[in-house]
């Protein structure tokens, strides 16, 4: 089976805990040329916030993917394509490997399995919210890193693959080693993309590129950049392989 994601360049993260700038709305949130939204955030997440999102960005074209950070937080709604479910292969607390997502299909009535995917993250900046809440090992070299690249794809069959690099820019050494692992799975990375350059540069060690603070600091506009960004980089590669 092959994801929609195959076909994406960029994708913008959406925190439900954090507004937008002043005079931003959802609709110009929808309409930055991203592939795909995801909606989540570590902190301070709760199924509300995450239904005024969608709510606020169902009448419009782009893909709508819910992230959640536990199970208390997934919201059934026909305007979601589906759900992207972390799981933190370098987590060391293994609720974040496989006890959440026990928990969440134990709790729930019959799983929507057609619309459910899993990200396998790798979480490399040990000051992220994300890698303190899972207790993530991060210090991987770039051999590590490939190598939980090759696992997550050939023995967990994962289709998504995340470096996870949150609030800052990343190693481009082991997203590349990453990169090189894959055969078949899509590389996201997401970290510290803060404008076109940034994007551009990491657009070409990566499948797609996560854009997500940017948002609720600078803005559209800002965003706008770094699709481009990462389209010009994979444009370019694209056609030095064909
Ligand atoms: C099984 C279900 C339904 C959920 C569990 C899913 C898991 C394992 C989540 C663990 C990892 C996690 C919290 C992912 C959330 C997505 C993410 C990495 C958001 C980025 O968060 P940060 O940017 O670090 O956080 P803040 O912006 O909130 O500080
Ligand atoms: O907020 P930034 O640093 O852009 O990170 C994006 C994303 O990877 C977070 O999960
Ligand atoms: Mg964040």
């Amino acid at each position: 089976m092959t994801g929609p994601w195959t076909d994406w360049n960029h994708v913008l993260k959406v925190d439900p805990d954090k507004d937008l700038i002043d005079g931003e709305t959802f609709e110009d949130v929808c309409q930055t040329g991203t592939d795909a939204i995801e909606i989540g955030g570590t902190l301070d997440i709760t199924a509300d916030k995450m239904q005024r999102v969608v709510d606020a960005c169902a009448e419009y074209d782009v893909p709508l993917y819910q992230e959640p950070s536990n199970p208390g937080v997934v919201i059934d709604d026909d305007a979601l394509d589906g759900y992207l479910i972390p799981t933190v292969f370098n987590a060391k607390d293994a609720f974040w490997i496989t006890g959440a997502h026990k928990e969440w299909v134990r709790i729930e009535n019959g799983m929507d399995w057609g619309r459910t995917h899993t990200e396998a993250y790798i979480v490399l900046n040990p000051e992220a919210s994300v890698a303190q809440l899972t207790d993530a090992n991060c210090d991987q070299s770039a051999d590590d890193v490939a190598s939980y690249a090759s696992v997550a794809e050939r023995m967990f069959g994962q289709e998504i693959v995340y470096v996870e690099y949150s609030g800052m820019f990343g190693d481009t050494e082991k997203v590349q080693a990453a990169h090189d692992a894959l055969d078949d799975a899509t590389l996201f990375y997401g970290g510290g993309i803060r404008d076109y350059d940034a994007a551009y540069e990491m657009g070409q060690h990566t499948d797609v590129v996560v854009v997500g603070d940017l948002l609720h600091d600078e803005g559209v506009d800002a965003v706008r950049e770094t699709v481009e960004g990462a389209r010009d980089a994979m444009e370019e590669r694209a056609e030095a392989e064909a």
